[in-house]
């Protein structure tokens, strides 16, 4: 997991992002205190089980119902561009129509978002030794992307007790893919990852930061000398919490294995078969929903 600053050519372009999300945060805040007549059309824009909003528990992290509701977006396949490969993640995003230009914002930061990991895998593939288009053409040229926007409810109305030491908003996990941006709210540290000890370690939110996660891809393409962080949340604020997570993935068909130059730094050992990207997503999605 990495801590981002910022260069300067980007500092504009943030302060944009930053501005969307707290337009966004407040947007989810807002159809929370409306209360269930708005879950309630916010649940009928759901029509496929993966695209749209789903409800507190909805969402399971290893058996365990999350304690968190979210909208979740997916990059829109053409249908048959992937073939059977693609057919479980084929469909439309459910934007909600309120606000009304709610989709054209999203979209932008979504842009935003894309063209940013687009230059930190630059960086990372600099970093590794190889080529800085290490992540782009077969790979990563046309890199599919995932976005969650995540309302986490404080610790008293999580279950309409006080019981927020047992209250898991995203049981233990990692990312699936290359890179994930978290944008998280400003005041409320919940958000823990697993350092190499064993212990849970605070990641709190840094004003002007995005956390970045390393997802289970970068791990393979890397060989291993990047770990996919396994990371959770738990809310025990009064206050609800927003996070909006950005995940940057490879090419949606891409087979992924290890970077040659990361072999060599292994002395040769490659230590992950190869995988293909849309399978490794598929297979973790359709274990993370209540059917
Ligand atoms: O809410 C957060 O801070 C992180 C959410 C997360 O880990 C995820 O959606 O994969
Ligand atoms: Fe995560």
């Amino acid at each position: 997991m990495l801590l981002l600053c910022w260069p300067n050519a980007m500092i504009q372009k943030w302060f944009k992002t930053l501005l969307y999300v707290k337009l966004l945060s407040n947007w989810i805040r807002l159809a929370v205190r409306l209360g269930s007549s708005m879950r309630r059309v916010m649940v009928s824009l759901r029509p496929w089980l993966k695209r749209g909003y789903q409800r507190i528990g909805e969402n399971i992290t290893k058996g365990v119902p999350d304690m968190h509701e979210a909208i979740d977006c997916y990059k829109e396949l053409k249908q048959g561009m992937y073939g059977a490969l693609g057919k479980p993640m084929e469909g439309c995003n459910q934007w909600p129509h309120y606000p009304p230009n709610f989709k054209e914002l999203m979209e932008e930061y979504i842009s935003l978002c894309t063209e940013v990991s687009r230059k930190i895998m630059r960086g990372i593939a600099l970093a590794l030794g190889g080529s800085p288009d290490e992540f782009e053409g077969e790979r990563g040229g046309d890199a599919f992307w995932v976005m969650r926007l995540i309302g986490y409810p404080g610790a008293s109305t999580a279950n309409g007790k006080c019981t927020s030491e047992n209250d898991i908003g995203c049981g233990a996990h990692t990312d699936y893919g290359l890179l994930t941006l978290v944008n998280q709210d400003e005041n409320i540290t919940a958000l823990q990852v697993r350092n190499q000890a064993g212990e849970w370690i605070s990641a709190p939110p840094n004003p002007g930061t995005f956390v970045c996660n390393i997802g289970d891809m970068l791990k393979i393409l890397s060989n291993g000398l990047y770990e996919s962080t396994l990371h959770r949340v738990i809310n025990k604020s009064q206050t609800y919490r927003v996070c909006v997570a950005f995940f940057y993935e490879p090419n949606y068909d891409a087979a992924v294995e290890p970077l040659e130059v990361c072999v060599r730094k292994r002395g040769g050992t490659r230590k992950f078969e190869k995988a293909v990207y849309g399978e490794h997503l598929v297979s973790k999605v359709q274990t993370n929903f209540v059917t």
